[in-house]
């Protein structure tokens, strides 16, 4: 019996997370609700068939799609300028009406970063931002079905690194704002596109730098839309039912190196200990100590309290309580890889380097470990709880780099970007019925912006399933040609929907 009460205080916990939706206050949601696109989402046959060429296979104008240019990143020092480069002049010949209309500026920064000014014909209205990047990972192509920059349409999908990540948002924000513009659309409110080209390795050259200008430049954001989450589908076990995740928080991260340094000697007569042995031990210890379960901090809890009514009996009473059922929700969530990752500081074992030659017991042994900071945890503290993990003072910590979890943004009935978004995934995806704020797992172009916006929203318009994900920084990356199509549809629609609202703003800025 109590057995059976446990496991349904579980299920009812893993429903949970997976649902959730507003039901609260009226305001901005009811004048949202009535406003309609202006111009209809509906692209010709012959618009189709372009906007996916352009997008992996381009026969016009060059030989090149934008999937088939290799802009990897492999360091903040290293990546293919040349194809960034190219990728450059790329967008200028394929979305000729963006670069040629007389309200839209055009700058470069950093070198290959791509920043758009949108005036605007109301500049009463507070900006917005809508972020991509231009960079991919790298992609050997041994274990690809086919090769990773070639763009191939396969069964319904263009394949290759960077069609889920992060291609798509790039090119799908410009063909919308393209197709709009062929349509004389004008928008009313002011915004930017800003395009990063080292987003992979920290967006120190492209985003940070656009953000300074903007910020120099006196430009204040209503609201800020970046990748980071999707329609989750297929995650959470048990839920069955795709939801949309907008991310309104996301974790910090430490890359952290741990050192030992020994006496180096024959490895005919060791000491008791060797260098890696000690630091073997010391990650091997970091490891096997989970970092504390959060679940009760963070925006977490809050937004299962605020979508308990959307579910069912049992779980509406859980989640209504949690209070009382706290300690079971808490242990459930550790239980799965991903939804551990949302109540607690990850430890992630990820480098690990040492000796020489079969026969030396090596002077040196290095390990870097990565961290990714639960939204209610700081860089300080997860490093003091560190040092009373490895307590060994053979063991030296070097900080590599590294930064606190990004605020929270709002996703009350007020927040603008929130319910703008909120809003357009209903009618781009009417079968999707819950739309829920979450925490981004891992880390984006966008904590660049928070000094010029506390509403930051992660949020790409397609579906992601379990093997999806694996996709992204791994084998085989591919979308659907409807889901990319739809993610354009999806940019049109929300260019709109950002013009139907008005709230008054503090400041108002000249772009
Ligand atoms: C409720 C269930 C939630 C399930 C969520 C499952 C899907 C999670 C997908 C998360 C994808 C996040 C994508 C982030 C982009 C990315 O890969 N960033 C990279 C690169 C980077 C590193 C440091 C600083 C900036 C950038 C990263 O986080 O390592
Ligand atoms: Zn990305
Ligand atoms: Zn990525």
């Amino acid at each position: 019996m109590a057995r059976r009460c446990l496991y349904l205080l579980a299920l009812g916990g893993v429903l949970l997370l997976g649902i959730a939706t507003f039901s609260r206050s009226k305001g901005l949601r009811r004048s949202l609700r009535g406003a309609a696109s202006r111009i209809p989402s509906q692209f010709s046959e012959e618009e189709r068939v372009d906007m996916k060429r352009r997008f992996s296979i381009s026969d016009c104008l060059t030989l090149t799609g934008a999937i088939q240019i290799p802009t990897v990143s492999f360091t903040s020092e290293d990546y293919n300028t040349t194809a960034l480069a190219e990728f450059g002049e790329y967008i200028y010949k394929v979305f000729p009406t963006v670069f040629s209309t007389s309200f839209i500026q055009h700058e470069v920064v950093g070198g290959y970063s791509h920043l758009f000014t949108v005036q605007g014909s109301d500049p009463s209205l507070q900006p917005y931002l809508l972020l991509a990047h231009i960079d991919v990972v790298p992609a050997p192509a041994e274990g690809w079905k086919v090769p990773p920059f070639s763009g191939l349409e396969h069964d319904g999908f263009i394949w290759g690194r960077g069609t889920l990540d992060n291609k798509n948002s790039v090119m799908a924000i410009l063909q919308a704002l393209e197709l709009l513009l062929i349509r004389d659309y004008i928008p009313q409110r002011p915004f930017f596109i800003a395009l990063g080209h080292d987003e992979e390795v920290s967006g120190k050259n492209g985003a940070r730098k656009i953000s300074t200008l903007l910020q120099a430049r006196g430009v204040q954001l209503a609201f800020v839309v970046d990748e980071g989450s999707f329609i989750l589908d297929g995650f959470i076990p048990n839920v069955k039912k795709p939801f949309a995740q907008i991310a309104v928080a996301e974790k910090g991260s430490i890359n952290l190196m741990l050192q030992v340094n020994v006496t180096p000697g024959h490895s005919s007569a060791p000491q008791k200990e060797t260098s890696i042995g000690i630091l073997a031990a010391a990650v091997s210890r970091l490891e096997q100590t989970p970092l504390p379960n959060m679940f009760g901090d963070g925006p977490l809890k809050t937004t299962l309290e605020l979508l308990a009514n959307e579910f069912s009996f049992p779980t509406n009473i859980i989640l209504s309580n949690l209070w009382l059922f706290w300690p079971f929700v808490r242990r459930f969530l550790e239980r799965n890889h991903i939804t551990n990752a949302l109540v607690r500081t990850t430890t992630a074992l990820t480098m690990f380097n040492a000796g020489i030659k079969v026969n030396v017991i090596p002077s040196v042994a290095q390990a870097v470990v990565n961290f990714r900071i639960h939204p209610a945890q700081t860089v300080q503290e997860v490093l003091e709880l560190v040092k009373n993990i490895v307590a060994d003072d053979r063991v030296q910590l070097h900080v590599l780099s590294a930064f606190d979890p990004e605020p929270v943004s709002p996703s009350d009935n007020q927040a603008l970007g929130y319910q703008l978004l909120r809003h357009t995934i209903h009618s781009v995806f009417p079968e999707v019925s819950i739309v829920a704020p979450g925490t981004c797992i891992g880390n984006t172009d966008s904590r660049h912006y928070k000094n010029l916006s506390n509403g930051i929203y992660r949020f790409n318009p397609f579906y992601l399933r379990p093997q999806d994900f694996t996709g992204i920084h791994g084998l085989n990356e591919k979308i659907s040609v409807q889901a990319y199509e739809t993610h354009v549809k999806f940019i049109f629609e929300l260019i709109q929907n950002a013009d139907t609202v008005r709230v008054s703003v503090p400041h108002v800025h000249e772009l």
